[in-house]
């Protein structure tokens, strides 16, 4: 089942090309805020480097959307949710995670989260486990058929999320009408660090739209 917005209909070629423009400029500004926290350079050079980045907003900010990417790339057919925090490929606050799901509603990610990400010292800021969960529970939910807004949200924290390399999982455990009840674990090196449950819930607005 699609979302009943009209699908993506932007030519291969278009997504291609805008893809290979935009894509550099995440990654560089993914490096760039990594850097911000990291980097030990000497006063001078962090003056420098603030006039590069002036100028390079500067030049971004010729022409501004009018609409947000969500709000044009709607998800039905192709999904371009490049905006998105967690996933997005223009959004250079996204890890970005690549998130595998199948059909029978399970969704995985190998990803890597560094110290822009961090909260208590070493470990992954207790918010950002919330929104990757929410995330890959949302994909769990979406991949079995019937996407939805989480309308609760519970997470249990059972050690802290060490920064760098870890993996999340999440399955639908069942589904009634218009909700969907789903699980997710976070994994890092010494095992479980986060659990969450999600209710989501096909809106009514979309619920009025399909009946
Ligand atoms: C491959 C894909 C990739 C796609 C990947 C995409 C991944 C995106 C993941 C990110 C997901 C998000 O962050 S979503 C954004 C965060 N969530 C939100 O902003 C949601 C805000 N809340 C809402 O919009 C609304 O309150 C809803 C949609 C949750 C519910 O509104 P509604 O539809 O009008 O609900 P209503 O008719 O009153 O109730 C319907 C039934 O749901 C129950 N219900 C209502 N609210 C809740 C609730 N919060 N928690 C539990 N249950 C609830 C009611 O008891 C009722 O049960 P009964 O009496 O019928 O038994």
């Amino acid at each position: 089942m699609n979302w009943p917005f009209p699908p993506d209909e932007t030519p291969d070629h278009v997504v291609e090309h805008e893809t290979a423009t935009w894509g550099p400029l995440a990654e560089a500004a993914r490096e760039l805020v990594d850097l911000c926290v990291m980097s030990d350079v000497d006063p001078e050079e962090v003056a420098a480097a603030t006039a590069d980045v002036e100028a390079a907003v500067a030049r971004l900010r010729k022409v501004r959307r009018t609409q947000t990417l969500g709000q044009e790339h709607l998800p039905a057919g192709r999904r371009r949710p490049w905006g998105n925090p967690v996933i997005g490929l223009r959004n250079p606050i996204a890890p970005p995670l690549q998130v595998h799901s199948v059909p029978e509603g399970r969704s995985e990610s190998d990803f890597h989260c560094g110290p822009a990400y961090e909260g208590p010292p070493g470990l992954v800021h207790g918010g950002v486990v919330a929104l990757i969960l929410d995330q890959v529970l949302g994909h769990a939910v979406g991949a079995k058929g019937r996407p939805g807004m989480t309308g609760t949200l519970t997470i249990v924290y059972r050690q802290g999320t060490p920064l760098g390399d870890l993996r999340v999982e999440a399955w639908v455990e069942r589904e009634d009408g218009i909700k969907t009840w789903a699980k997710a674990q976070v994994i890092g090196p010494d095992g479980v660090t986060a659990e969450a449950e999600g209710v989501f819930i096909l809106p009514r607005a979309i619920r009025e739209q399909l009946a």
